[in-house]
């Protein structure tokens, strides 16, 4: 294959889109969104807004989205059950809020968002004194919530995940006194930074000599609209980071991309790698860090990939195990568990499509080890409707030697639906 040339526009990001219609629609006035990502997973959170009687107004050919926030105590009971549909992050952070709310809802998804855990947020939301169940009983969705009084905790969470953190946060916008949550390393911080914007009084400290990290919320009796623009999206630039560094004699712009440090992990393992990766233009604009990112392809190598650089990327490591297998080398991916409870278990789903591409690789309880430089060869690939499976796999095929076809190719509407005219217009 001839090398990639050329720029690239990332859309908006996944979970910054998600928090502005969330938090706008709790906070007082008007929130206006430039750069909006309309991803099946974020027109989720539209819908569920919209059944909880928000005024959502959306151009999404110019990506704008404007939400009528009706205040913290604005929420109408709703007349369905909630479809958050494939979003874990719609569901997790929601039930922080519905936890808050004097109404019943019930919210329930799709067959692979209904068998994600959501122990992890039901545990810590009792203990604030919510009343949420799994309906079938399985600590899976359908959820059902009923009103209480929250009280503020200290959680120590076991795992380092955004989505329990911001539930407990947005829960703890309804509680009678502060509520806080330890993990054991940052997680990415957008709830933190965007919050805070809108009023909120919240705060975030690091212990010192350690990797733990505490965010904390007092209840406060008004947030107020913003005006936000998006920054692209690192989770969805990395395909093409990924393409510009391994397809031969490539050099790509990728423009206006978020690049803050809870997210940027993928940089780092780049240039770990050996990979040609400049910042340009780099700003902060809505306490967010942004760039542009040039590409340039590079001969990687394998690296060790593990510790509190995991949840800073653990939505590209499908694509990171693509740059492994064509890397000279081996790459260890370790304290990575979270990918089984991801739309598909992402260790399996990644370490079954690459072997079938002819790749060396070896699933472990919590990541793989991959021996680079195998020649991949054309297949099909089985998705299991994974969106991140999709992407990862169609710039793995770029590389292979015959063709690929990538199954159920359309999931990836659910983070990047203009995913493919993006890639194609580079080829
Ligand atoms: O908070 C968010 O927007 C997200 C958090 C991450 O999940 P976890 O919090 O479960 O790690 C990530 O995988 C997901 O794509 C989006
Ligand atoms: C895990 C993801 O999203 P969510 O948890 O919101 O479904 C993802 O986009 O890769």
């Amino acid at each position: 294959m001839s090398g990639l040339k050329g720029k690239v526009t990332i859309p908006g990001d996944k979970s910054i889109s998600h928090r502005c219609v969330m938090f706008g629609s709790i906070a007082n006035g008007t929130t206006e969104i430039h750069n909006f990502l309309s991803g099946a997973d974020c027109l989720a959170t539209i819908r569920c807004f919209s059944t909880l009687g928000i005024k959502i107004e959306t151009d999404l050919s110019q990506s704008k989205v404007i939400v009528h926030g009706k205040g913290l105590h604005g929420l109408n009971a709703p007349s369905s059950i909630l479809d958050v549909g494939n979003s874990g992050t719609t569901t997790r952070l929601i039930s922080g809020i519905l936890a808050g709310q004097p109404f019943n809802s019930e919210l329930s998804g799709d067959e692979s968002l209904n068998s994600r855990p959501m122990k992890r947020i039901i545990e810590p939301l009792t203990s604030m004194g919510a009343n949420i169940a799994s309906v079938l009983q399985n600590g899976c969705a359908p959820l059902y919530i009923t009103p209480a009084q929250l009280h503020g905790i200290h959680y120590d969470s076991p795992v380092a995940s955004a989505q329990v953190k911001s539930c407990l946060l947005l829960a703890g916008l309804y509680a009678d006194g502060e509520t806080s949550v330890t993990e054991p390393s940052l997680s990415r911080n957008h709830t933190e930074l965007m919050l805070r914007e809108f009023g909120a009084d919240i705060r975030s400290t690091y212990e010192i000599g350690s990797t733990k990290a505490t965010a904390s919320i007092r209840p406060c009796t008004d947030l107020y609209g913003q005006k936000i623009t998006v920054p692209g999206d690192i989770s969805s630039a990395a395909y093409f980071i990924a393409a510009g560094l391994i397809v031969p004699d490539s050099e790509i712009l990728i423009e206006n991309t978020g690049i803050n440090p809870t997210r940027a992990g993928i940089l780092k393992v780049c240039e770990d790698m050996g990979g040609d990766i400049t910042l340009l233009n780099e700003r902060t604009e809505g306490g967010e860090k942004i760039a542009d990112i040039l590409v340039r392809t590079s001969k990687l190598h394998g690296t060790t990939i593990e510790g509190d650089i995991i949840p800073t990327l653990i939505d590209e490591i499908p694509v990171i195990a693509v740059m492994a297998a064509v890397a000279e080398g081996t790459t260890v991916i370790k304290d990575a568990a979270e990918l089984k409870v991801k739309e598909t278990d992402r260790i399996e789903t990644v370490t079954d499509n690459l072997k079938a591409m002819g790749a060396d690789v070896t699933p472990t309880d919590d990541g793989m080890i991959i021996h680079g430089g195998n020649p991949l060869h054309g297949t099909s690939i089985h998705t299991l409707l994974d969106h991140r499976i999709a992407m990862a796999f169609s710039i793995a095929a770029l590389v292979a030697e015959g063709n690929t076809k990538i199954l159920d190719s359309k999931c990836v509407d659910v983070s990047y639906p203009t995913f493919y005219d993006t890639f194609e217009a580079l080829l």
